[in-house]
């Protein structure tokens, strides 16, 4: 079900008066669909229960008993009696209506097979997640409605009951909107400009704010139900919406503007390629928004464009027409002239050859455009000036080694413009300076000439690994990082170097098994999870419930950067939790009173910080994988016990 409340669509309404024939034609029509879509959903709603009956017991038939309540319906937990399911009627949060409906119950028993450990369902990860659940305010569910053991007094930590729905898309509004549109311009011949400046006017999902997002977005995204309305026309028996309808919003033709409304689809964070990507976007570090590309500072006159090759294009080449001979460029059509003048925005030094050959028009009309454009008399002005003001950056490293905010701004990375020079760190590949950038993390060519398996053992260490990162392909060259079979023991996480291990029942509960030989120092994974704050308090109340803690939240890192285990599973300041979302590396249990095998230690990772956990000795097939989860793992049960004493406390005040 596709989210139609992402703050991209809660554009600013345009300043359209809203007249009152078209809001009153809007509330007209809505009320109608409204009506008709809730009689249409009770029906079909007793229909499938209906059909769920148990055909020998006809008494039982709950197409007999039940009404398909109009505005929600909520199975409350039978304390009284437990063979019946209680259907409740809602009206503004009130319960208007409550129908009984019995069940019938199978005690099922299985005397032969001991009882599997308890599990906690968790969506697959394969990286870290941020969630939404970040600020605290919102119930992620209503857990447990059958288990009348749980504290529902959970729900106190938040200010309003219904927290787990807030900002939820509602499915049925969203099919009843799409009704109402095409009514709105298919029966009443509204135009889809009208339509989406009354649907903005009244808090609904725009039509279609930019091509990917908006309510026609949404529904192009979802099944639709075959819905019968009040003329018993099914909905796809009806006259549909045009194909391009509300499709012609203009496209700019300047393509330096094109490339930055695409750059806002992708995650700000240089290093990733995921698509609408949680772990960069909407978290602390959502100052990285994708920056918009600058236009570049043009730096060769024509002169040096012609050094700059000697090979002619063969495309009526620039380079074999003097300068007196060049073409008038006043045939080229706008179009095309509008394009490349974006282009040399972005590659304002880019050969004329080559802009030729984008452009679709020949090379010396290239170049004579870019002449126009690129006057020569002020670039050379303008480059001597900017050779006066550039001074000499200071590197200075002493600050804390793990970055946080890749930099963004214009200019080197030599003042106080630039993050990373403020805090005093070095630049990482997410950044977005040059490649050759003086801050730039050099990478440990200088330490393994020599080593180039950049491993725990080596003599010499690697000074990635002593940094507690994973080597950098782009920079780590000696020690051949880049290559997919290289030897370099140093880039796990990238490569996906894991072992292989097995999740079964342990000593507590579920555990992790090694399934092959396993060598000390061998990457046995990456702990991912969602990203949380630490404030996230509400979710230890669960954890206590379930008696099962995915978490831990220690901010220590490894103090001297060597591989010992650093205590956590927490990043600075950040905490993961695979409560809900991880992979099996979350079954590692605690070594206690044992030795761990295993640990879990913070790597950088081409500027984001992720949990690597690795094999503290050889391990053989078989042997459960363990880690010591520190004395702040454990000290958390009675945190937990202290936030529900306060909520116990709190709701016998209200009584
Ligand atoms: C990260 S999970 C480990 C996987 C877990 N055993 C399972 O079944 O999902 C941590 C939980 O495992 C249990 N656990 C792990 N090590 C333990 C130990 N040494 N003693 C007691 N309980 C342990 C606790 O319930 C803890 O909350």
């Amino acid at each position: 079900m596709a989210d139609s409340n992402s703050d991209s669509d809660n554009e600013v309404a345009p300043a359209v008066e809203v007249t009152g024939n078209l809001q009153r034609a809007y509330n007209d029509v809505y009320k109608n669909v409204q009506e008709e879509f809730y009689a249409w959903k009770g029906a079909y709603a007793v229909e499938i229960l209906a059909g769920l009956a148990d055909p020998d017991s006809p008494e039982l038939s709950p197409a007999k008993q039940f009404r398909m309540p109009r505005a929600c319906f909520q199975s409350v937990p039978p304390a009284s009696d437990p063979d019946v399911m209680y259907v409740e009627d809602y009206d503004d949060g009130m319960i208007v209506r409550s129908e009984a409906l019995p069940s019938i119950v199978f005690n099922l028993e299985y005397p032969d097979f001991p009882p599997h450990p308890p599990y906690q369902y968790c969506t697959p990860a394969s990286r870290n997640e941020n969630t939404d659940l970040l600020n605290n305010k919102r119930a992620p569910f209503v857990p447990f409605p059958e288990d009348t053991a749980f504290r529902y007094k959970y729900l106190r930590s938040f200010k309003k009951r219904d927290q787990w729905r807030a900002n939820q898309c509602d499915p049925d509004e969203e099919v009843m909107q799409y009704e109402v549109v095409r009514r709105m311009y298919i029966d009443r011949g509204f135009s889809a400009e009208d339509i989406d400046v009354i649907l903005r006017a009244c808090g609904q999902t725009p039509l279609r704010p930019s091509n990917e997002t908006g309510l026609l977005w949404n529904v192009s995204q979802r099944d639709l139900p075959q819905i019968v309305w009040g003329d018993h026309l099914s909905s796809s028996s009806k006259p549909q919406l045009p194909p391009h309808f509300a499709q012609n919003f203009p496209e700019p033709d300047d393509i330096f503007e094109q490339i930055n409304r695409g750059m806002e689809k992708f995650c700000p964070n240089l290093n990733c390629i995921t698509h609408n990507c949680h772990v960069h976007v909407d978290y602390q570090w959502d100052v990285l928004r994708t920056p918009p590309i600058e236009p570049k500072e043009p730096r060769c006159t024509s002169n040096k464009l012609r050094e700059m090759t000697e090979l002619s294009c063969g495309n009526e080449c620039f380079l074999d027409t003097s300068e007196e001979d060049m073409e008038d460029a006043d045939d080229v059509p706008l179009s095309d002239q509008r394009v490349l003048h974006g282009l040399l925005k972005i590659e304002p030094d880019m050969l004329p050859c080559h802009l030729a050959m984008i452009c679709r028009m020949t090379c010396r009309i290239a170049f004579t455009l870019r002449k126009q454009n690129i006057d020569d008399e002020d670039l050379v002005l303008e480059i001597s000036s900017r050779r006066k003001s550039k001074k000499k950056a200071g590197l200075n490293f002493s600050g804390q080694v793990p970055p946080t905010t890749p930099c963004a701004h214009a200019g080197p990375c030599s003042s106080a413009a630039c993050g990373c020079f403020k805090s005093k760190r070095y630049c990482e590949r997410n950044c977005r300076c040059e490649g050759d950038c003086a801050r730039r993390w050099p990478g440990c060519n200088s330490s393994c000439r020599q080593n180039l398996n950049c491993s725990n053992r080596s003599r010499r260490k690697c000074k990635c690994r002593l940094a507690g990162r994973e080597c950098d392909p782009e920079k780590c060259t000696m020690c051949h990082a880049r290559d997919t079979h290289t030897r370099c023991k140093n880039v796990r996480l990238q490569l996906g170097r894991c072992k292989r291990f097995e999740v079964k029942s342990s000593t507590y509960g579920l555990g992790a098994f090694a399934s092959e030989k396993i060598r000390a120092d061998d990457c046995i994974g990456e702990y991912v999870g969602e990203l949380v704050d630490d404030a996230v308090e509400h979710r230890d109340i669960i954890r206590r419930h379930s008696g099962l803690n995915y978490v831990g939240r220690s901010s220590v890192r490894c103090p001297n950067l060597e591989y010992v285990f650093s205590q956590c599973f927490g990043m600075l300041g950040t905490t993961i939790d695979s409560h809900w979302f991880g992979n099996p590396t979350r079954f590692l249990n605690d070594s206690k009173p044992k030795p761990p095998n295993c640990a879990a230690v913070e790597t950088l990772v081409n500027g984001d910080r992720r949990i690597v956990i690795f094999a503290l000795e050889d391990i053989r097939k078989g042997t459960e994988l363990t880690l010591d989860y520190g004395p702040g793992y454990w000290g958390k049960e009675d945190q937990a016990m202290g936030i529900e004493n306060d909520i116990d406390a709190e709701s016998r005040r209200e009584e």
